[in-house]
């Protein structure tokens, strides 16, 4: 069984229709990769199978469960953390304090944090500061910690190489394979060459549709269909 399995799922913003037919699987364990041209349909996808819109019709299952039309909370208590493009850490907040208010209890489970440190030392190393100050690539560094504070089985991240330099998206690619082994990732990106490295799944959306599914070696080496879909040219 898929641990993620979407089927037909429409979702409207407004008077908007955003997606049309939004149809993949996301395997247990590893990285599978949505792509997708600009205004596709990318962060709408994550934030139906959030809950933060509501998809209707259409089935969003998690473990088998449907989950679409629950609240993100609930949603979120079931194991799913969202890493939001603005990455949505608190600017007036250590980086303490924003990693405390993302854990259930109020406090740190002591290997986690750990681990948290050794994927990410910048982290440590600004422990007292206040988000503001940290540069982008540490801001999304928190963001991303803050969804694994918490024992997750599939963490949904949108475009977290977003005007990051390149000696930190390769950092970011080293962190996201070793948090692959333990948690299933759904990663949206624009940085083809970053997900590529990264997925094993992929989909790609189209004006609201999933267009092709496939594993990411096959399209990878596919130029021909990278340009149709993506309109990237080698
Ligand atoms: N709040 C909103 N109100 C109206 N339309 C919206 C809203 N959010 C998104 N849309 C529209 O839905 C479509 C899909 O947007 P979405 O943000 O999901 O695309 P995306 O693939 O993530 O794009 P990008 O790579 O540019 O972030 C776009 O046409 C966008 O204009």
């Amino acid at each position: 069984m898929s641990l993620l399995s979407l089927s037909q799922m429409k979702t409207s913003i407004g008077q908007y229709h955003v997606l049309h037919d939004v149809t993949f699987d996301v395997p247990e364990g590893g990285v599978f990769v949505l792509l997708g041209r600009n205004g596709a349909g990318k962060t709408t996808t994550l934030r139906s199978i959030m809950g933060l819109w509501k998809p209707s019709p259409g089935s969003v299952r998690f473990r088998g469960e449907d989950i679409a039309g629950l609240h993100a909370s609930d949603i979120a208590r079931k194991g799913i953390a969202f890493v939001p493009e603005n990455m949505g850490v608190f600017g007036g907040l250590t980086v303490e304090e924003n990693l405390v208010l993302a854990t259930a209890k109020g406090k740190f489970d002591d290997v986690r944090l750990k681990r948290i440190y050794d994927l990410f030392p910048a982290l440590e190393q600004f422990w007292t500061k206040q988000a503001w100050s940290l540069s982008g690539g540490q801001k999304q560094m928190l963001s991303v910690a803050r969804a694994i504070i918490e024992p997750r089985e599939l963490i949904l991240i949108d475009e977290p190489t977003k005007g990051l330099a390149p000696s930190i998206i390769d950092g970011m690619a080293e962190a996201f394979a070793e948090i692959g082994q333990s948690t299933t990732i759904l990663l949206v990106e624009q940085n083809f060459n970053f997900a590529k490295r990264l997925g094993q799944g992929m989909a790609v959306i189209d004006d609201g549709h999933i267009a092709h599914t496939g594993t990411m070696p096959d399209f990878a080496v596919d130029t021909a269909l990278q340009e149709q879909l993506l309109s990237l040219s080698s």
